[in-house]
Formats: C-alpha cells, sequence, structure tokens
C-alpha cells in the first residue's frame, strides 16, 4: 500500500500503533460490545457472502476510539476481501482517488476514514464509483485530452466519521449500511481490559481491571492506553501484576480524572458553572467559550457527558447536573470564578 495514503502513518508513535494493532480485534468474536450493530452487520455479511457480492457501502459514526477503523478491518476479514485504507485529507486529486478504485479486486473494502474531510471534487468523483462502479479517466493532455469511462469491480466503500453532521446529503444517501457506535460501558471494558491483558501477558486482577475500565471514558482506545501505562507502574513499583492497589496508585500519579473526563469535558462544565451560572446556555455560546467548534462539542464531548449524568438537554439549552457541581467540587448557586 502507498505509505502517504495510510492515515495511520500520522499522529502516532511507532510504538504506540504497534500495541495498538496487536490489540485490535479481527474478528467478529473478538470484538465486544455494540451489540446492536454487530448483530445487523453479521447479517448483512453473511447475506452478501452467500450471494457473493460486495456488502454495501457503509458508514460507521462515532466518538473516537470506539472501533470504527478496527470495524473496517473485521468487515473486510469477515467478507474474506482485500482492503485498502486511506483518508479524506490525503485524497487531494480525483487521480489519487482513481489509482485506488482501479487496483481493487472484486468485493474488495475501499477504507476512507475521516470521510467528512473529502474535497467536494473528490466526493463528487466518487459518487459514480459508488453508485455504479463507474468513472472516468482523463487520458492524454494538452489539445488531444479526453475522458474515457472505465468500469470498476463491485467494491464495498466503508466510511468513518467523527463528526457525521459534517457529512453532505448527497454522500450520506449512498450508504445503504449506516451504523452509529456508542460509548463502551464500565463492564464492557473491564472485558476488553481483560483480553488486552492478557495479549500483553501482564496479570490483573478483577479489580483492578474495574478500576482502569471506570476511568477510560467509555472508550475503548482510553482503556487500552491506561492498561499500557498501569503496566509500567506495575512493573517497578509492583510485582509485575495489576492490582486494585497498584491501579488505584499509577491512576492518581497520572493525574487522571475519578470519571475518565479530559480536559476539554471539564473545561465545558466549568464553563458552564462560571461563565453561565450553570445554563442553560445554547451549545454554539458554549464552544464560543472554550474555542472549539460547535459539530465537535455535539458530536465528540457532549454525548459521553450526557451518558455520564454531567449535562441535561433542555428546550432552551444545556444545563450542568448536581453531579457537576460534585464532580467539580462546587456549590450550586454561588459563581466561583478562581479557575477562569
Ligand atoms: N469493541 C472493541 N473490543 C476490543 N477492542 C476494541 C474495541 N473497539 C476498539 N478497540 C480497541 O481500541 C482501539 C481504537 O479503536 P479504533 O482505532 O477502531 O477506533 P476509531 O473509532 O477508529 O477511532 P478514531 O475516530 O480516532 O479513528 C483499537 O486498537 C482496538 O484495540
Ligand atoms: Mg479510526
Amino acid at each position: 500500500m502507498n505509505e502517504n495514503l495510510n492515515p495511520e502513518n500520522d499522529n502516532y508513535t511507532n510504538e504506540e500503533l504497534d500495541v495498538e494493532k496487536k490489540l485490535r480485534p479481527l474478528s467478529f468474536n473478538d470484538f465486544s460490545g455494540q451489540e446492536q450493530a454487530i448483530d445487523n452487520l453479521k447479517i448483512f455479511v453473511e447475506a452478501a457472502n452467500q450471494r457473493k457480492e460486495a456488502l454495501d457501502h457503509t458508514l460507521f459514526h462515532g466518538p473516537p476510539g470506539l472501533g470504527k477503523t478496527t470495524l473496517a478491518h473485521i468487515l473486510a476479514n469477515e467478507l474474506e476481501v482485500g482492503i485498502k485504507v486511506t483518508s479524506g485529507p490525503v485524497l487531494d486529486k480525483p487521480g489519487d482517488l482513481a489509482g485506488l478504485l482501479t487496483n481493487l479486486d472484486e468485493r474488495d473494502v475501499l477504507f476512507i476514514d475521516e470521510i467528512h474531510r473529502l474535497s467536494p471534487i473528490v466526493e463528487e468523483y466518487l459518487y459514480s464509483a459508488m453508485e455504479d462502479y463507474k468513472i472516468d479517466i482523463m487520458i492524454e493532455s494538452g489539445p488531444n485530452a479526453r475522458t474515457v469511462q472505465i468500469n470498476l469491480e463491485p467494491f464495498t466503500l466503508i466510511g468513518a466519521t467523527t463528526r457525521s453532521g459534517l457529512l453532505t446529503a448527497p454522500m450520506r444517501a449512498r450508504f445503504g449500511i449506516n451504523s452509529r457506535l456508542h460509548y463502551y460501558s464500565t463492564e464492557l471494558l473491564t472485558t476488553i481490559i481483560q483480553r488486552s491483558a492478557h495479549i500483553l501477558g501482564v496479570p490483573i486482577s478483577m479489580e483492578g481491571a474495574i478500576e482502569i475500565a471506570g476511568r477510560s471514558r467509555g472508550t475503548p482506545r482510553i482503556a487500552n492506553a491506561l492498561l499500557r501505562r498501569v503496566r509500567d507502574f506495575a512493573q517497578i513499583k509492583g510485582t509485575g501484576s495489576i492490582t486494585i492497589e497498584i491501579a488505584k496508585y499509577a491512576l492518581k500519579a497520572l493525574n487522571v480524572d475519578a470519571h475518565g473526563l479530559d480536559e476539554m469535558d471539564n473545561k465545558i462544565l466549568i464553563t458552564i458553572i462560571d461563565k453561565f451560572k450553570g445554563g442553560p446556555v445554547g451549545l454554539s455560546t458554549i464552544a464560543t467559550a472554550v474555542s472549539e467548534n460547535t459539530e465537535t462539542i455535539e458530536e465528540v464531548y457532549e454525548p459521553f457527558l450526557i451518558q455520564q449524568g454531567f449535562i441535561m438537554r433542555t428546550p432552551r439549552g444545556r444545563e450542568v447536573t448536581e453531579l457537576a457541581y460534585k464532580h467539580l467540587g462546587r456549590t450550586k448557586g454561588r459563581n466561583q470564578g478562581e479557575l477562569f
């Protein structure tokens, strides 16, 4: 695969990437949670396999680290086909896309990560590929330039996005399968941590796994990352196995929030409390106050804060709950502005 078209080369160190790959489930059986989505996908895959057809184009959306990339690879494995991986921002010309599309074998998967970041011209080019398995290719240049239409093998496009709100309507309409991923319960994350610990060869007690799971922001990627850091503490400060004591000690040293909230989660809550008297306040006002864009707040941060009971959605805007005051050690009604 062309290295430049592989998004997994960005943003991550090699060590992180290697471990992430090692811990990544490869089949439906290894993948925990997201039951409703998985039950449906199993049916669609089995049906496509029986008919020897390409699976319908599939869109995965949901917050970071919940398993979108993992599921794209699992689908390719379960369909027993090849997968080519790219991402929205690196496909800047239709020619890049044409190169990938013409190299797909029958029923192969083309995975486009961050599909909301395709340029409009590439996106439009993709439409006919998705709908009719046909693309126009420009041959020769100058006065002899002309386009020819070529047929593609039937393929499956899998798109992933953290920001489904930014997908255009025509793009969204071309996906036959649309799957939203949800945050994981502490129970499921405990299972995922136990599986990862087993792969990494580190002994872990049930209580230790639960302790890490509860602080993982409902997210398997965070659970795995915390597990690796706690493993370091167990190795250096303990006996090598992860007990509840070493987990608590490590998580304290790592400054991990008791509920797993990250910096932005806490900033959102503090802002609503200190600047807007706890709410209700409109989403775009919150976004401006924390210098983040509205869609990111709505799609990435807010769902977790609502699920955990820190924020409520009311007709007049967002309001923080008692739990948020308690979590931040604030008293309701008094405007304590020291943190800002
Ligand atoms: N259901 C699951 N069971 C076990 N491990 C999981 C599961 N979902 C995700 N993981 C683990 O979490 C890591 C992150 O998942 P993945 O890369 O698929 O997330 P993503 O949704 O694509 O995130 P992003 O939006 O940042 O691209 C994977 O390496 C995998 O090990
Ligand atoms: Mg991904």
